[in-house]
């Protein structure tokens, strides 16, 4: 049997063979395409999509070309089934296309996950204006791995002009995430892994950023995103930190202690019920480090700070207005709260009548007086106590979470006791006279001595003296470049000397008066006797 000659005749060729018996024209046919022909079809053919791409995009209306691409795509999927699944997270949403908390969160995330071979990055100045972040750029590919599963980032956009447009002005690009996963993954993506996205994202975002300080009663109204806001910011570089606050290193620690269990009790206040905030009371005389500590607390936790002018918020609504607009992780400070006297005097006043106690209640008579006066000359503030209080421990104050109240006063006594009770001043913290070892931290601060001989007589003359930490540091500053720290030392050792001579003429001066008003009873009961 001729097998040669059935294949030929299948293969549709002549009997013609060459000297080895086979088919020529056969083996030209088989031969493999070269390099530049495969190259010449692959451009022709690239040529005619594109061409016939460019037809359809000039000639073929959006909606159209929209609905060949879905169907062009399910076609695709059908023929070469995809086990990927993609999520778009796109950079303005809603209405008012407000921009994206997840988009930021993930932008945030993503920038710790940069491997080395990142080839497009984009590098700006986030939100702490000292350092440059990094980022990836469009259509760089980020891969991130989460519980033994692998995940794909990329940033993309669509074009805006691919959008049709009703308004005059061209709509801008838009920017999205894509996050792509191998679709067994799902559950694990919708159920933690975008959870976990968004947790570390806000965290690491938060810790970034700079710091600021608000404060309303500038009577400026900034706009950001278009939205006004009642507050103004200024960016809060304050250096103090606990080391450098001179206070009774147990007392301080506590405190210490107390502000990082706060920081980390979100889950426990959840609990138990309660908005996840906490009260501090800061009382002591003017200098002993209030403000000091406020701006240290704020150091440690990382947290914003809004001074909160009480005498420039006009009523109880605005309070809640401002109230609102704080964010989380901050701390709502008034400072010298029992200058506003709205919230002290009159509640006070009835009970001081009743304790006959007559010194005190005109003592109190001419505070009420003087309160008034000023009042004429001042823009009146309307907040009253029971508004404070409802900005402490309403509803509103648990908008947000994770906010610290902080109350400072130099005349713990005059405050009404409503407002310092556990719950809303949760914590009482009391700042005082210099004691040796607050002595010892502004030495070392100020002066880098952590020990000196002139130590034994300061320790002598600093018991009992009423001499603020601040008075202390200022004699402890050096005056010039080339003074001494023994020279400081004996500066505050002079300056501890006279205050000891003060303080003896003045008990003097008192023991005097008390020997005088014992004396005067008895006068009393002489000119009685002879009556
Ligand atoms: N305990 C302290 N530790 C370190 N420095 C202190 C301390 N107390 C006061 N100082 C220094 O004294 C200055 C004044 O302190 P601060 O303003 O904190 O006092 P204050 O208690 O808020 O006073 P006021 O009641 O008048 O507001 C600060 O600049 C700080 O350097
Ligand atoms: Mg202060």
């Amino acid at each position: 049997m001729d097998f040669t000659s059935t294949r030929s005749k299948k293969n549709g060729t002549s009997n013609s063979n060459d000297s080895d018996g086979r088919d020529s024209r056969a083996v030209v046919r088989r031969r493999p395409p070269t390099i530049a022909e495969l190259l010449a079809s692959t451009s022709s053919t690239l040529a005619t999509i594109m061409f016939t791409w460019t037809i359809i995009r000039q000639y073929c209306p959006h909606d159209l070309r929209q609905y060949l691409h879905r169907y062009l795509n399910n076609f695709i999927d059908y023929i070469y089934p995809n086990p990927y699944v993609r999520i778009a997270i796109y950079e303005f949403v809603g209405e008012r296309l407000n921009r994206s908390k997840a988009f930021a969160a993930v932008e945030s995330y993503l920038s710790t996950k940069l491997s080395d071979d990142a080839k497009r990055l984009k590098a700006e100045v986030g939100d702490n204006k000292n350092n440059f972040s990094l980022n990836i750029d469009e259509y760089e590919k980020i891969t991130d791995e989460y519980e033994n599963a692998e995940f794909w980032w990329t940033l993309s956009k669509i074009s805006g002009s691919a959008k049709k447009s009703t308004s005059l002005y061209p709509e801008p690009d838009r920017r999205y995430y894509q996050l792509k996963f191998h679709k067994k993954h799902r559950n694990l993506v919708t159920e933690s892994y975008l959870k976990h996205v968004l947790k570390e994202g806000r965290e690491i975002k938060v810790n970034r950023r700079q710091r600021k300080l608000y404060t309303n009663g500038t009577g400026n109204r900034w706009t950001i995103h278009r939205q006004s806001t009642m507050w103004s910011e200024v960016y809060f570089e304050h250096p103090a930190n606990f080391d450098t606050i001179a206070m009774d290193p147990e007392k301080k620690q506590e405190i210490v202690e107390d502000l990082l269990t706060f920081r980390e009790s979100k889950d426990y206040y959840a609990r138990i019920g309660k908005a996840w905030k906490r009260g501090y009371l800061l009382y002591g005389p003017p200098g002993t480090g209030k403000s000091t500590m406020i701006a240290a607390m704020a150091n440690l936790l990382n947290y914003d700070v809004y001074d909160l002018e009480l005498t420039a918020v006009k009523d109880n609504t605005e309070l809640r207005k401002l109230l609102i607009e704080t964010t989380s992780k901050s701390i709502i400070v008034i400072e010298d709260i029992d200058c506003s006297l709205e919230l002290t005097g009159q509640r006070k006043i009835k009970k001081e009548e009743s304790s006959k106690d007559e010194e005190k209640v005109k003592e109190k008579e001419k505070l009420i007086k003087e309160h008034l006066k000023r009042e004429e000359e001042e823009v009146k503030s309307r907040v009253t106590l029971s508004g404070l209080l409802n900005f402490i421990d309403g509803i509103w104050s648990a908008c947000g979470g994770e906010r610290l109240i902080v109350f400072t006063t130099n005349h713990v006594e005059k405050l009404d006791p409503a407002l310092i009770r556990s719950g809303r001043m949760d914590k009482h913290i009391e700042l005082s006279y210099c004691t040796f070892q607050a002595f010892k931290v502004l030495s070392k601060n100020y002066l880098n001595i952590e020990t000196h001989e002139l130590f034994e007589e300061i320790q002598d003359l600093i018991k009992g003296a009423k001499i603020t930490p601040a008075d202390v540091a200022e004699n402890l500053m050096p005056k010039s470049r080339q003074e001494a720290a023994e020279n400081s030392l004996r500066r505050l050792i002079r300056s501890l000397e006279e205050l000891k001579r003060a303080a003896e003429i003045e008990s003097t001066k008192e023991e005097k008066r008390a020997e005088k008003s014992k004396e005067s009873p008895k006068s009393i009961a002489v000119l009685e006797s002879v009556d």
